[in-house]
This record gives structure tokens, C-alpha cells and sequence, in this order.
């Protein structure tokens, strides 16, 4: 009997991930993956931060935990210590509680819950979404059932940001769109607006009366400091208005696997914020009913004990410090070679990727003939490289921008 399923067609890669299904295959020992996320140590390997194993330790024999894990909500302790984080620690919102956190799964959880939400009780269905950006951005936010269109952020000519063009378009979106914008070390571009920019969009957003969702998935890793990164959030809630923010450690704790996040709403009074959170158990509870604890516990082991905390700062700044070291290598090693073509964009760039300005004929020859992976839009990780691997990388772009076409 035929199955029933037989006529199911199959689906295509997820242009990301897919992009590490290729290299897995790939049995060449020169090959080199440009398409991962997450963090990679010199040695090409996922790191463990020192901090997390230590609170792994702590949590061995500590049973208090599970005494504080709301029903839906998660950790409560861990809501508290995220919305501090990214907000600060003395922010007047988390003082006056008005903020609903939830721990969600992961930043693309955090975003997902949001989406949800906005979709049910959110008037204006709309929402901009940066022109590049984050591949899963539209799936999330459509999925949802949001309609999703772009705004200008990113000029090739420049291979800066398009700010006019950015003003115009979110100028002329219809006043409540929500606007959403990466907190900090835009991907894939990795060009943020300067503080002064930033306080122009917040006052264009603020006076349409459009509703800002910022992702937060690379808080620490722009400048290496946490507070740093996390200044255009508090710039936006400091005028006392609303905000959505995802945040993910994936990154920033090296906690990929654990998907340990959260989604933080701020409101304008704490009555709102508390029926906010009411409504957020309602949309959380038919699609995964609970969040995991042991991540979060990590996460908020780490948070709350000052000497950690500290060390967690420092781990953070040397990842942050090693990717912008890649960044100058690979531009002197391209610079000594004479590749034609303006570089410089690459140590400017903020963030853990490099948005090369290759094109996808060039990184598919740069695949065929040099084993090396990256999504088609030119954007590389510059944690998946390394000083060993960084020669090939700049003799394969050399001959890529080199070639006969
Ligand atoms: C801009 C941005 N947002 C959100 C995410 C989601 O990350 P995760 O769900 O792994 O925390 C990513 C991950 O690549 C990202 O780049």
C-alpha cells in the first residue's frame, strides 16, 4: 500500500543550517566553515565557557532551583537578572514593574512568543523588518501570521548604513507598525547605526507611534561590553514608552544547544505589564507548555554571583576580542596579497559576521574549488575562522574576485 505521505515533495535546505549540512559532507581537509553562528575557538571547536562549567558544578546538588520555576514562565530569578541585563541595573521600568518577561526558547523562541503575541492582540499587523536581514526573521514573523516588509539599512556602495533611506522608509510606515531592530551587531551586515543615529530612529519611532521589537542575540559581542551593547535598548526605554525585546545567550554564553532566552515586554504601567504577562502564558502554554530549567540556571547562576559575572565579562571580551583580531588578519592578509577591491569594510564591521560583499557566483566557486562554506549572500563567520585558516580564505576570495567570469 502506498504511504500516505508518498506524494510529499522534498523540502529544501534551511539556506543557514543547510550550509552546515553541506560542509558535513564535504570529506576535503582543507575544508572550512564560514556558515556557523556559534562561537569557535582557534581550534575550530565550540567553546565551553570556563563560567558555565563552574555554575554546572554549582548546580549539581542544588535542588532550590525548582522552587522558584513559575508554571510557563520559567525561571523567575532568570526573567528578573535578563530584563536587568539588557535593560540595566537600575532601570526604572524593572523598579516599577513594568515589564513581562517570559524564559523562552532561545532568542528565535523569545522572537516567535512575540510574534504570537503581537499577532493576537496587537492592532497593526505590519511589521519592518531590516533590508538585509537575519534569514529566519520573515519566516518567524509571517509563521506568526504578521506581514512582514523591509526597510532600507544597508548601502553596498558605502558597505555602510543607508540612514536616509532607513528614515524615509520608516517614515512612511503606518503609524503603530512595529519596526524590528537588531539591539546590536546587525546580522548579516555587521553595521550598527552610531548612538547619534540611533537617537534619531528613536525619535521618528516614537513620534509615528510605531512599536519597536529589538532581537538582542549578540549582547557583548559588538564592543565587548555588555552595557555598551545594550545602550540603544535603554535609549528606547528610558523615554518610558513601549518596547519588545528577545534576547538569546546563545552567543554570549556559548549556551547554543541549552536554548536558553527571553522575551521581555515593557509596558507603560505595571497593571498592564501584569495582564501582559496573563495573556503571554496564554500563548506559550499550547506550544510548549513549559521552558527548560537547566539552562536558564546556568545562565542565571552566572548573573547573580558577582565573581562570575565578572569572569563571564572577561571570557566575553576575549571572544569578542579574538573575532575582531580574524577581522584585521584576514584584512592584512588580502591587503599583502593586492586582491583587488576595497576591503576595509571588513575590519569596520562590528559583530560576529563579516558581510564580504561576494557575490553568490563567487562564493559557490569559492565552495567548488576551496571547500569553503558560507551562505550565498557573501556573509562570513568570522568565529569559524582561525590564524591557520585565514591564508586560505584570502587565496580563495583572491581568486574568486580574480577570476575570468
Ligand atoms: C539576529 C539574530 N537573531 C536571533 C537569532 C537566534 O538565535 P538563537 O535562537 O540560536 O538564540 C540569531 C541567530 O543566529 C540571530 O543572528
Amino acid at each position: 500500500m502506498d504511504s500516505v505521505f508518498a506524494a510529499i515533495v522534498q523540502a529544501p535546505e534551511d539556506p543557514i543550517l543547510g550550509v552546515t549540512v553541506a560542509y558535513n559532507k564535504d570529506q576535503s581537509p582543507v575544508k572550512l566553515n564560514l556558515g556557523v553562528g556559534a562561537y569557535r575557538t582557534e581550534e575550530g571547536k565550540p567553546l565551553v565557557l570556563n563560567v558555565v562549567r563552574k555554575a554546572e558544578q554549582l548546580l549539581v546538588n542544588d535542588q532550590s532551583r525548582v522552587k522558584e520555576y513559575l508554571p510557563i514562565l520559567g525561571l523567575a530569578e532568570f526573567n528578573k537578572l535578563s530584563a536587568k541585563l539588557i535593560l540595566g541595573d537600575d532601570s526604572p521600568a524593572i523598579q516599577e514593574n513594568r515589564v513581562a518577561t517570559a524564559q523562552c526558547l532561545s532568542g528565535t523562541g523569545s522572537l516567535r512568543v512575540g510574534a504570537e503575541f503581537l499577532a493576537k492582540h496587537y492592532h497593526e499587523r505590519t511589521i519592518y523588518i531590516p533590508q538585509p536581514s537575519w534569514g529566519n526573521h520573515l519566516k518567524v514573523f509571517t509563521m506568526a501570521g504578521l506581514s512582514v516588509k523591509t526597510y532600507s539599512y544597508y548601502d553596498p556602495t558605502t558597505r555602510g548604513l543607508n540612514f536616509q533611506g532607513l528614515l524615509e522608509d520608516l517614515g512612511a510606515a503606518p503609524a503603530g507598525a512595529v519596526v524590528l531592530l537588531h539591539a546590536c551587531a546587525h546580522n548579516p551586515t555587521g553595521v550598527d547605526p552610531t548612538v547619534e543615529q540611533w537617537e534619531q530612529i528613536r525619535q521618528l519611532i516614537r513620534s509615528k507611534g510605531l512599536l519597536p521589537f529589538f532581537d538582542s542575540a549578540y549582547q557583548g559581542f559588538a564592543s565587548g561590553s555588555l552595557d555598551a551593547d545594550a545602550q540603544p535598548v535603554r535609549m528606547f526605554v528610558a523615554d518610558g514608552g513601549e518596547c519588545f525585546i528577545a534576547q538569546s545567550y546563545a552567543k554570549n554564553m556559548g549556551l547554543y544547544g541549552e536554548r536558553v532566552g527571553a522575551l521581555s515586554i515593557v509596558c507603560k504601567a505595571a497593571d498592564v505589564a501584569g495582564r501582559v504577562e496573563s495573556q503571554l502564558k496564554l500563548v506559550i502554554r499550547p506550544m510548549y507548555s513549559n521552558p527548560p530549567i537547566h539552562g536558564a540556571s546556568i545562565a542565571s547562576t552566572i548573573l547573580k554571583n558577582s565573581d562570575m559575572y565578572n569572569e563571564w565579562k572577561i571570557e566575553l571580551k576575549a571572544m569578542a576580542d579574538r573575532i575582531i583580531s580574524m577581522r584585521k588578519q584576514l584584512f592584512d592578509a588580502l591587503t599583502a596579497k593586492g586582491t583587488p577591491g576595497d576591503w576595509s569594510h571588513i575590519v569596520k564591521q562590528i559583530g560576529m559576521f563579516t558581510f564580504t560583499g561576494l557575490n553568490s557566483d563567487q562564493v559557490a566557486f569559492m565552495t567548488k574549488e576551496y571547500h569553503i562554506y558560507m551562505t550565498s549572500d557573501g556573509r562570513i563567520s568570522m568565529a569559524g575562522l582561525s590564524s591557520s585558516t585565514v591564508p586560505h580564505l584570502a587565496d580563495a576570495i583572491h581568486a574568486a574576485v580574480t577570476r575570468a567570469s
